[in-house]
């Protein structure tokens, strides 16, 4: 068991693949710890695979209040602590605006980046206060199963693993959640993500409910030269329920961009 002592608590890590492969570090979304990325991983033996549990979230502690600004020194602290040198970043929904954020303010240790179905701005302020509230009042397990319906497209919810999924989000910390939906209703990354100035790519699910394929894709727009892909029989984690296609995006940014 890998942990980083941030002044906020303990941040939960984990490095898997082999010592000389690229250096990939993923950060995961609302309600999912790093265990998000285990099917994708399966497909990628060859890269050297950094994964982290952000502030309240699968093992690590709580961490109080916080913003995207805190959640990318988070990652920036953990490649610095590691010595990773420049590495591709790979974020998720809230974790790719981890990506945006930490490449915009850290160039220094991003070589190129990868946004999957996510935004420089997802839901409103509105939507987030009554998900808050709809926790607070009555827990995650009143609200799992419409997430499920946001995450999944209908052939994967038929799955024995859904109720694993479920699990994941139910047994996440409420005050852990509550303040994620608080980074996310105070981010818009517009104004540094349109001057990015590194490789991104960018990956939506065509069935996406939480994040829509042409949301994500008016963030590609933003970026100078990045690449789009829509992933099909997808919703929100194709890292999940496309893993083969999701690695083949990967492994052909890697090959343009490591090293
Ligand atoms: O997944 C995220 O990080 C935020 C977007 C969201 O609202 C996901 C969900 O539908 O629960």
């Amino acid at each position: 068991m890998q942990v980083l002592t941030r002044p906020w608590g303990a941040m939960h890590y984990r490095i898997d693949g082999p010592a000389d492969g690229p250096v990939v570090v993923f950060a995961n979304s609302l309600g999912t710890d790093l265990r998000l990325w285990d099917q994708l991983l399966d497909e990628l033996p060859q890269i050297r695979a950094v994964r982290f549990d952000k502030r309240g979230h699968g093992l690590s502690d709580e961490g109080g209040d916080y913003g995207v600004d805190d959640l990318a020194d988070d990652a920036a602290a953990l490649i610095e602590h590691l010595g990773l040198g420049r590495v591709i970043f790979v974020g998720l929904s809230i974790g790719g605006m981890i990506a945006q954020n930490i490449s915009a303010r850290r160039p220094d240790l991003i070589r190129a980046a990868v946004l999957s179905n996510t935004a420089v701005k997802m839901g409103t302020q509105q939507s987030w206060s009554e998900r808050i509230a709809a926790v607070r009042d009555a827990g995650l397990d009143s609200i799992a199963d419409v997430i499920m319906q946001r995450w999944f497209a209908p052939t994967f919810r038929a799955r024995p693993e859904l109720a694993a999924w479920r699990n994941m989000v139910v047994r996440t910390s409420g005050n852990g959640y509550i303040a994620a939906c608080h980074a996310l209703a105070n981010a818009d990354l517009t104004a540094t993500t349109r001057k990015l100035a590194l490789p991104v790519t960018v990956i939506a699910g065509d069935q996406d409910g939480s994040s829509p394929a042409e949301l994500v894709k008016a963030t590609a727009d933003l970026i100078p030269g990045a690449t789009f892909h829509v992933i099909p029989d997808a919703g929100h984690l194709p890292c999940v329920e496309q893993p083969a296609a999701f690695a083949a995006i990967l492994r052909n940014f890697l090959q343009d961009h490591s090293r």
